[in-house]
């Protein structure tokens, strides 16, 4: 549904994007990971119709966003939640949007309610917002003409955690019910729980892609149990390497099918169980962002 092909973009000499390509698919929530600065947003942007590229192409089912007849029916996009009009009020801004794209106002009600902005806060102006409610708004103007395909640069910036629940939510049901998802974040963990497909982009260019299964499978698996140091062993016994990890736990060698057996033959109860150790993918995320972070030392990794 979203093709990127050997998309480029240059600003002067430096090069944000460099020979990117990846398809988002029906049905499946596609993660856009990176560090800060890495060409999310620029990548986004191109396939938006904001920013031309260099070289390339982006296209909506096989044609350019800006070729596509009234393209916010098909493409629900929220790039920056904080570009929306301050002086005006979160209602009029979804009635503006109705408007342009020819829908029911009824529909403005719906998308309020679906993201729970009160009637009340819908009649803020929305200098007055706070990030969360600017991105509820965001998602809600995204949402407005029901598109199949949704993208969303860091659409969790900012949202309490039940809005962060909230919206893995609803972009799961939407990709279920056959919706295509890109969505950006720099955060792994973020993304882990809710994409199917990764991408990964370090300085501009794609380092890993594929399903998630795909990407995080030999990373491994982190496990935390009621007695630590009885299950260490016992993995060590069955013949896997096991790590104390930061943090408390222990970071594991072995799929969390095997871990969970050892914890089950050796009646140790389980506390903590899931993929992925400081391993794989997350030890490649972690020092393109160690890399980032050098130009870059402000909030890195920070919720
Ligand atoms: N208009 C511009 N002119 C010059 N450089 C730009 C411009 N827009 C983006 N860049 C540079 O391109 C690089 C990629 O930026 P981009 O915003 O795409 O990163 P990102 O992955 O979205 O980062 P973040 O996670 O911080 O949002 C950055 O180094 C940025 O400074």
């Amino acid at each position: 549904m979203i093709t990127v092909e050997n998309l480029t973009k240059r600003y002067g000499e430096y090069v944000a994007v460099n020979d990117v390509s990846f398809a988002c698919k029906p049905g499946r929530v596609t993660g856009f990971l990176g560090p800060n600065g890495a060409g999310k947003s620029t990548t986004m942007r191109i396939i938006a119709g904001l920013t031309p590229p260099t070289s390339g192409s982006a296209t909506i089912a096989g044609v350019p966003y800006r070729d596509i007849p009234n393209p916010a029916t098909q493409v629900g996009v929220l790039l920056d939640a904080s570009a929306q009009h301050a002086g005006r009020t979160g209602m009029e801004i979804l009635r503006l949007s109705a408007m342009t794209m020819g829908l029911d106002m009824k529909r403005v009600d719906e998308v309020l309610e679906w993201v729970s902005l009160t009637p009340e806060e819908a009649g803020r102006r929305v200098r007055n917002y706070s990030l969360g409610m600017r991105q509820r708004l965001g998602i809600a103007n995204a949402l407005l003409a029901n598109p199949k395909i949704l993208m969303l640069d860091e659409p969790a910036n900012g949202l309490d955690p039940a809005g962060i629940h909230w919206m893995r939510t609803l972009l799961r049901e939407y990709a279920d019910r056959g919706g295509t998802v890109l969505l950006s974040s720099h955060l792994l963990h973020e993304i882990e729980i809710i994409a199917d497909d990764l991408v990964v982009i370090g300085r501009g260019e794609i380092v890993a892609q594929g399903t998630k299964d795909e990407l995080l499978a030999g990373t491994g698996a982190h496990v935390k149990a009621a007695d630590d140091e009885a299950l260490g062993q016992a993995l060590v016994n069955a013949g896997f390497a096991a790590y104390p990890a930061q943090g408390g736990g222990i970071n594991v060698e072995a799929d969390p099918a095997q871990v969970g057996r050892v914890a089950l033959d050796s009646a140790i109860p389980l506390i903590e169980l899931r993929v992925g150790a400081n391993t794989g993918l997350e030890a490649m995320f972690l020092q393109l962002t160690e890399q980032t972070q050098r130009e870059q030392p402000a909030t890195q990794g920070a919720l």
